[in-house]
C-alpha cells in the first residue's frame, strides 16, 4: 500500500498570508502524506467507520502551520471531531516529519480565507459518489449500496460468518437471520438495542447480505438515522422530498441504525415513523438499531414511542470473555490470510482481551493497530509491540467527564464548581469557564446542549460560541494554547490517580 513512500515530499504551494488574520495560507499541502493517512486509517478503522466518516473529508489548506482537514457537513463534521480526530492527528503525525497540527472544520463553517483558496472541493465529485454519501439516503441492493456497505482492503465483511456470536447477542442473530430469510417474526418492526461498539452495525448488515443472498425479490435498504435526516433535510430545502420516499418506500426490508441520533428532531421522526408505516403497511419488515431501548429512548413523540414499544425489542449485551476472545481471534486469523507473518499466539489473545476494556469495537481497533505497529503485518506481534498500543489505545479512548473537566479547570485556574455554572460575566470567571466548555466540546464526546445545560443550563449556542471563539483564536494566542494544554495535562492527571 506504499506507505512511509513520499514521506519528506510535501507537494506545498508557496505560502501566502491573509492580510485581514495575518496568517500564513497555502493550499494543498502534503496531499501525498494525506494519501498516506488514508490508507492507514482504512487498515485501522472499521470499513462501516472508515467509508462512512473518513472517506470523505478533503485536506484543503494549511494554515499557520496546521493541516485543515474539513468535513462536507456539519453531521460529518460532528462525528469526526467527536470518535476519530485523536487517531487522525496521530497518523498524520506518524506519516508527517514536520508532525503538525490537525485543524479539522466543517466546510459549510468554513472561513472566508479558506474559500479564498480553494474552491468546493466537493464540487467535481461524480453525481453518483456525491449521491451516496450521506447526503440522499440511498443504500439498496441495487448499486445504490451505502458507503456502510462497501467493502474496502483489508477489513472482513460485515455477514454473519465474521459475526462471533453467544449468550449476549445470540436473540439478535436469530431475528436477524429470520428477517433477512423471509420467516415471520411476530411482529414487522424490531428494534436492536445494546451499548456502541457491541456489532448492532454488523448485525444489520450481514441481515442486508443475507437477504440479498437467499432473496432475489427482497429490496434491502439500509441507512444511518443521520444519513436519513441529512437526506430529508436536503429535501426539505430543495422543497422536494420525493426520491427519498420512493427510495424508502419501495424495500422490503428496511434497516435504520444508530436511531437515538434523531431523537428530539420532529419533523424528521414524524418523516420516518411514515416511512416505516409505508413499508410494513405492505407486507415489509423495519429492523432498527440503536443504544436504547424503548424506555430509556427519550425526545420521541408519543407516536413514535408508541410505534417503538409495539416493535419487538431485542438487547444486545457487551460481550462475554468467551466470545471477547473469538472476535480477537477471528479478526487475527483473518488478516493472517493475506499476512502471514502476523501470527496472534494465544499469549497475544488473553493480553488483548485483559487490556483493552471496550466492546467489540475496540478490540477490533486493537488488533489492527497491533497489526500497524507490526509493519502492517510485515513482522511477527510482540509483546512489546502490544503494549504500546494497549497504552495509546486506554489513554486514547477514555473520555473525561464533563464533571472531570471542571474540576481540571477549577485546579488550574483556582475557580470554584459556582463560579464555573454562575452567570457571571467576569473575565476572571468567563475565561476558565469557556475553556472548560471548549475541552469538555473536544474530550468528553457531549453535544452541545448537554454541555450547556451542565454550565448552569445555559444554552447550547453559548457553548457553541465559546467553542468557536476558542477553535478560532487558538492558532494565534499561545496563552491561550498553553492554558488549554495545561487544563488537558490536568484532566489527564486526574485520570491517572482514578478520577472519571
Ligand atoms: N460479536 C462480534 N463479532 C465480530 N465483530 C464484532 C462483534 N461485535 C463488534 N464487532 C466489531 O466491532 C466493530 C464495531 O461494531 P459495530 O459498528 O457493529 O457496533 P455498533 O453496536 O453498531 O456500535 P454503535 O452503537 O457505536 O454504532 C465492527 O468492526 C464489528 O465488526
Amino acid at each position: 500500500m506504499g506507505l512511509g513512500m513520499d514521506r519528506n515530499r510535501l507537494f506545498d504551494t508557496p505560502a501566502s498570508v491573509d492580510s485581514k488574520t495575518n496568517k500564513k495560507i497555502s493550499s494543498l499541502p502534503g496531499q501525498a502524506i494525506w494519501q498516506a493517512v488514508r490508507e492507514h486509517l482504512k487498515e485501522v478503522l472499521s470499513t462501516a467507520d472508515y467509508e462512512r466518516w473518513i472517506a470523505d473529508l478533503k485536506l484543503i489548506a494549511e494554515v499557520d502551520g496546521k493541516i485543515v482537514i474539513t468535513a462536507r457537513d456539519r453531521l460529518s463534521f460532528d462525528r469526526v471531531s467527536a470518535d476519530h480526530r485523536h487517531i487522525l492527528q496521530r497518523i498524520w503525525k506518524e506519516h508527517d516529519d514536520a508532525r503538525r497540527d490537525i485543524r479539522l472544520v466543517c466546510w459549510k463553517d468554513a472561513g472566508a480565507d479558506l474559500r479564498a483558496i480553494t474552491e468546493d472541493p466537493w464540487a467535481e465529485a461524480e453525481p453518483e459518489a456525491a449521491a451516496g454519501g450521506a447526503g440522499n439516503g440511498t443504500g439498496g441492493n441495487d448499486g445504490g449500496a451505502t458507503s456502510a456497505a462497501r467493502p474496502s482492503s483489508g477489513a472482513p465483511e460485515m455477514t454473519f460468518g465474521t459475526l462471533v456470536t453467544g449468550k449476549s447477542n445470540a436473540i439478535s442473530v436469530e431475528l436477524a437471520k429470520r428477517v433477512a430469510d423471509g420467516q415471520p417474526v411476530g411482529t414487522q418492526v424490531h428494534l436492536i438495542s445494546g451499548p456502541q461498539g457491541t456489532g448492532k452495525t454488523h448485525t444489520l448488515l450481514a441481515l442486508r447480505t443475507r437477504a440479498m443472498e437467499t432473496n432475489a425479490d427482497a429490496t434491502v435498504v439500509y441507512l444511518t438515522a443521520e444519513e436519513f435526516l441529512s437526506a430529508y433535510t436536503d429535501g426539505v430545502k430543495a422543497k422536494d422530498t420525493s426520491a427519498l420516499k420512493k427510495r424508502l418506500r419501495s424495500a422490503t426490508i428496511l434497516l435504520i441504525d444508530d436511531l437515538h441520533r434523531i431523537s428530539g428532531k420532529p419533523g424528521t421522526e414524524t418523516e420516518l415513523f411514515q416511512n416505516i408505516r409505508e413499508v410494513t403497511g405492505q407486507g415489509g419488515n423495519v429492523v432498527l438499531a440503536g443504544d436504547k431501548t424503548p424506555g430509556e429512548l427519550a425526545g420521541f413523540s408519543p407516536r413514535m414511542m408508541s410505534e417503538l414499544k409495539g416493535a419487538t425489542v431485542v438487547e444486545v449485551a457487551l460481550p462475554d470473555e468467551d466470545m471477547r476472545r473469538d472476535i480477537i481471534r477471528r479478526l487475527a486469523r483473518h488478516i493472517e490470510q493475506a499476512h502471514p507473518e502476523f501470527v496472534l499466539d494465544e499469549a497475544l489473545i488473553e493480553r488483548i482481551h485483559t487490556g483493552i476494556r471496550g466492546p467489540g469495537r475496540e478490540l477490533t481497533g486493537a488488533v489492527w493497530n497491533l497489526f500497524t505497529e507490526a509493519g502492517f503485518g510485515t513482522m511477527a506481534p510482540t509483546s512489546d509491540m502490544l503494549e504500546r498500543v494497549i497504552r495509546r489505545m486506554e489513554g486514547e479512548v477514555r473520555a473525561p467527564t464533563i464533571e472531570l473537566v471542571k474540576k481540571a479547570a477549577m485546579k488550574v485556574f483556582n475557580v470554584s464548581k459556582a463560579d464555573l455554572e454562575s452567570p457571571s460575566k467576569a473575565r476572571s470567571v468567563v475565561y476558565p469557564r469557556q475553556i472548560a466548555m471548549y475541552l469538555c466540546r473536544e474530550q468528553t464526546h457531549k453535544s452541545f446542549p448537554q454541555i450547556g445545560r451542565a454550565f448552569g443550563r445555559r444554552d447550547h449556542t453559548t457553548v457553541l460560541y465559546a467553542h468557536r471563539k476558542l477553535s478560532k483564536e487558538l492558532a494565534t494566542d499561545q496563552e491561550l494554547a498553553a492554558d488549554i494544554a495545561r487544563v488537558a495535562a490536568a484532566i489527564l492527571e486526574m485520570q491517572a490517580a482514578g478520577n472519571h
